[in-house]
């Protein structure tokens, strides 16, 4: 799949060979400079939706600055009138910007609190609460909410290091001794920005609430990251007016270790207030200062456990890392009458993506350092350790799939995605009766056979359920029920029994097919097919838990 995309390009300082592909040694590759790549200018005008306690000491009036810095800190703002930032800045072209679109759930007519950062929200996954997140005022008082019940939440999406190889597995496996050894692997928090509009989108819902299967895109890069259990904390930058719509998403997806800090204006000054509420001196925080801090969008969901540990270790060796990618296609520069000024060597420039690590102190200094054109302005993170540091980001290459959700066609291209990585497994379960064991065997055999990309294997629906529980904690989400002579769905019941226990659904949708073989000549066929038209109303029922549920009857001659 090839997904263009708007990105940041770094320059890279080693030299690769020319010609196509990346070329060079990755290892080799330290950021030089960074430039923004379609210089997009989309400050949304927030005029009069702030008190004027939040704008004080910037510049009176301006009421689109929810900086959180102390006033005349920096001095004056230097943020240009949009003329002056388009003559500066290459420009999106016109009409591409839609203006403010509405807040997800609630009115806008309200003033919105001010942005100067309050001790984080910190927030538990709480009740499954399944409908709609409910609309909300914006800067309401932070909410803790209570332990799940049970305590139980989504299981994990799998085994720790999966998907890393060699090198990265044992790095990865001290990692993680040292971490519960409590020695001194260092302490890793992660910022996500989520605070912007998604105007490239297209659409009123900003773009990290826009559903994928149902789900809202954020709550698949939040579960991307809590599954890796060395991040301790995960602050979360959200507009005042979204706040209540991502606790309910929080809450729902029992996501957990999650804060929630309000949004800057832009993406710098998002990662700004969350790297404050970070730093040691918080009042009121629960949040620790970390060693290494991890920044990632919050609509790249596809960010696997081997590029976080390789930025995070890099990060704490360097001072600064980020994953990169190679160019898709070749970046040039125009001149003012819209001609060709000159082109850039692709070979030596690399797309700069997320995540991106740094030493916690390094990337907060320069944040603290760097000018308000900066803030503004900026799209590089590590440009800004770089400039404001002298820190030289060590360049990680990442996966394909690391791409910044930004057009509406890269939402399907999520979904796809999302649908291939659950759909790689499916299990077959069966009693131990003989009867059953037999076809399910015989089942598993011929799927084996016929599905080459799909991993197929079997489990007993045995007593004690241990097989099953096995399965479910391996991220399987489709299952083949095996019930043979019976149409009351014996088996298959205990099966969604398991699941909805397992709280495995709420994450993604599963898959169940309950396959009933019946001998025709023991029952009449329109009584079994009355008993097994119960299976619609069953499945009415599961689809509420997300658990898809279909029924396949094969009627047979029993042979003497
Ligand atoms: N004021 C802002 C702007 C952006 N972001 C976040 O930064 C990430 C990357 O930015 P981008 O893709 O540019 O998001 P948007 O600004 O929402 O998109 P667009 O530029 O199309 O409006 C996103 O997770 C976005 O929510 C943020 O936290 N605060
Ligand atoms: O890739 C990135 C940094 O390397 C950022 O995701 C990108 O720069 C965000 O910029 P913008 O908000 O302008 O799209």
């Amino acid at each position: 799949m090839s997904l263009s995309h708007p990105v940041t390009w770094i320059q890279i300082a080693s030299k690769s060979p020319q010609g196509r592909g990346m070329g060079g040694s990755p290892g080799r590759h330290c950021l030089r400079t960074a430039g923004k790549f379609n210089g997009t200018l989309r400050r949304i005008s927030r005029a009069g939706t702030l008190p004027p306690a939040a704008t004080a000491g910037w510049r009176a009036g301006d009421a689109r600055s929810r900086d959180s810095s102390p006033p005349g800190a920096r001095g004056p703002p230097q943020r240009p009138h949009r003329a002056d930032r388009e003559a500066r800045q290459p420009a999106r072209p016109l009409g591409t910007r839609p203006g403010r679109r509405a807040p997800l759930g609630w009115a806008t007519s309200e003033p919105r609190p001010s942005s100067a950062l309050r001790p984080a929200t910190r927030l538990r996954a709480g009740a499954r609460s399944r409908g709609p997140p409910s609309p909300g005022r914006a800067g309401a008082a932070a909410m803790e909410l209570g332990p799940p019940p049970g305590g139980a939440g989504p299981a994990e999406p799998g085994p720790r290091l999966r998907g890393l190889r060699g090198d990265d597995r044992a790095a990865s496996a001290a990692w993680l001794s040292e971490a519960s050894a409590g020695r001194r692997a260092p302490s890793v928090a992660a910022v996500l920005p989520a605070g912007g509009s998604g105007e490239r989108m297209g659409v009123p819902t900003p773009k990290q609430f826009c559903p994928v299967l149902e789900r809202p895109l954020i709550s698949y890069t939040l579960q991307a990251l809590e599954r890796v259990c060395w991040i301790k904390d995960i602050v979360v930058a959200v507009t005042g007016e979204n706040m209540e719509v991502m606790k309910g998403i929080v809450q729902r997806y029992q996501h957990k270790r999650i804060s929630l800090v309000e949004a800057g204006v832009t993406r710098h000054r998002s990662i700004f207030n969350g790297l404050k509420a970070l730093a040691e001196d918080q009042p009121n925080s629960k949040l620790c200062k970390p060693e290494v801090v991890i920044i990632h969008d919050a609509v790249r969901p596809f960010v696997e456990e081997d590029v976080l540990l390789k930025v995070a270790i890099a990060a704490k060796e360097h001072g600064a890392a980020g994953a990169i990618r190679p160019l898709v296609s070749t970046v040039i520069s125009p001149s003012a009458d819209g001609c060709l000024d000159h082109s850039l060597d692709r070979a030596s420039h690399r797309a700069s993506e997320m995540p991106q690590a740094f030493l916690f102190d390094v990337i907060y200094e320069a944040y603290q350092q760097c000018s308000d054109y900066d803030l503004e302005f900026g799209t590089e993170c590590l440009q800004l350790a770089l400039k404001y540091c002298h820190t030289k980001a060590k360049l990680v290459e990442g996966s394909p799939d690391l791409w910044k959700v930004t057009y509406k066609r890269d939402l399907y291209a999520a979904e796809s995605i999302i649908k291939e990585r659950i759909s790689q497994q499916i299990c077959i379960l069966m009693d131990a009766k003989e009867d059953e064991e037999h076809v399910g065997r015989c089942l598993e055999e011929m799927l084996k056979k016929e599905l080459n990309h799909v991993k197929v294997t079997s489990g007993a629906l045995c007593h004690a359920g241990r097989d099953l529980q096995q399965i479910i904690l391996e991220q399987c989400y489709n299952f083949v029920c095996v019930n043979v002579m019976t149409s009351d769905f014996e088996e298959t019941r205990k099966l969604l029994n398991a699941l909805e226990e397992s709280n495995l659904s709420i994450l993604y949708p599963v898959v169940v097919i309950s396959v009933h073989f019946l001998d025709y000549k023991l029952v009449p066929f329109g009584q079994k097919m009355e008993h097994l038209m119960q299976i619609k109303e069953f499945a009415k029922e599961v689809k509420k838990r997300n658990i898809l549920l279909c029924g396949l009857l094969v009627y047979y001659p029993q042979e003497d």
